[in-house]
């Protein structure tokens, strides 16, 4: 067994002083909401007065799923890596986001069930040609777990080396909502009904054999608390991928942007493994994907924007790299009354 991940919990020392150079900011106390506690996060993961978001990416991990073959997806597995070769060449949303946006977009094979031929501009850490289906037999082996965690967890590392301080997550891979929701259902004891949604968009037939699927599957194993087996047992290949990217992140101090559903999975995982992870995320939306909300309660997180996406690849994280920009200028470039001349509170 690889790893362990040493995360150390986010030094809160500098609070009283980020704080106070927040509330001196010429504003009402408190009037910039949210983008204040974001400051003051950013700030606190990165140990300084002058936060700042330089060389944002988003990883996006792509990888097959053997449960795609019991129906519980409105789209065909081959929509995995034609939508890689479509990252590829620029033209997916989460592309699109991220150029619109000022994100470096960067393409991970986990395991997608195709031969990408060594295709440049993606990263190739294929651990295997898709997992198993989960609904028969556990997702993965111990040693591909292993194998993906740490191969996360080096491309992590390799991004902090190359001056990314903020790291967004995103994922590709057809069926992996069903992946989710048996993660959120074993780690968070969410009950199933309502930890499975449409993903893609089944119709009502659809939704209920995908919850009967899914139900088969849960019922090959009990309770599962630990992180490892759950991923071992119901994970993907890009999930695993992203769970050890995470925890890498976390252990290179960036600061780690969670997309929808999918990544939010990853994170649930990742928090087993790793509970400090947590403090270095920030939530950039509530998915449309039912279960995302009961996913995000039990990581104790709450979302930044609500705008209805369900689409995964990244793109609700890449959104909200720019509320991180604006948060980290509020700190560094926003005069205190002080500095303006601005009479302050009686
Ligand atoms: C064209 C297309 C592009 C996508 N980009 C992300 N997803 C999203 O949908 C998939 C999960 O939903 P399900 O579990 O229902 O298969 C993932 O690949 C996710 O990233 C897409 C799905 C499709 C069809
Ligand atoms: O929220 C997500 O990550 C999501 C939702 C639906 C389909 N794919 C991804």
């Amino acid at each position: 067994m690889s790893l362990p991940f040493h995360i150390m919990p986010v030094s809160t020392s500098l609070d009283a002083e980020l704080q106070h150079a927040i509330d001196n900011k010429t504003k009402p106390l408190g009037a910039l909401g949210r983008i204040e506690a974001l400051a003051l996060q950013i700030g606190r993961i990165q140990g300084t007065l002058r936060p700042t978001v330089q060389a944002p990416r988003v990883m996006v991990f792509a990888g097959d799923h053997g449960v795609a073959h019991e129906g519980v997806s409105a789209y065909p597995q081959e929509v995995t890596w034609q939508m890689v070769m479509n990252f590829l060449g620029g033209g997916a949303a989460v592309n699109v986001l991220a150029r619109t946006l000022g994100v470096a977009v960067q393409v991970v094979d986990a395991g997608v069930n195709h031969d990408f031929a060594g295709a440049p501009g993606m990263v190739h850490a294929k651990v295997a040609m898709g997992t198993r289906n989960f609904a028969l037999e556990p997702a993965m082996s111990a040693a591909q777990l292993d194998e993906a965690l740490e191969r996360g967890r080096s491309l992590a590392r390799e991004a902090a080396n190359e001056g990314c301080q903020v790291l967004a997550f995103g994922e590709m891979g057809i069926a992996n909502t069903s992946a989710a929701s048996m993660l959120l259902h074993k780690l968070a004891g969410v009950p199933l009904a309502a930890a499975v949604g449409r993903g893609t968009g089944l119709d009502d037939a659809g939704l209920r054999h995908k919850l009967q699927v899914l139900e088969r599957a849960a019922a090959r194993t009990g309770t599962l608390t630990d992180g490892r087996l759950a991923l071992q047992e119901y994970g993907g290949f890009e999930i695993a991928m992203m769970a050890g990217a995470m925890l890498g992140a976390a252990e290179a101090g960036l600061v780690l942007v969670i997309d929808g559903f999918i990544t939010s999975s990853a994170l649930l995982a990742a928090k087993a493994l790793a509970p400090a992870v947590i403090d270095h995320a920030v939530f950039a939306h509530q998915s449309a994907e039912a279960g995302h909300a009961a996913m995000l309660q039990a990581l104790g997180g709450s979302a930044l924007l609500h705008l209805d996406l369900r689409l995964g690849e990244g793109t609700g994280a890449v959104l909200a790299v720019p509320l991180l920009r604006a948060a980290c200028a509020v700190l560094c470039d926003m005069a205190s009354f002080a500095q303006a001349g601005v009479s302050g509170r009686d």
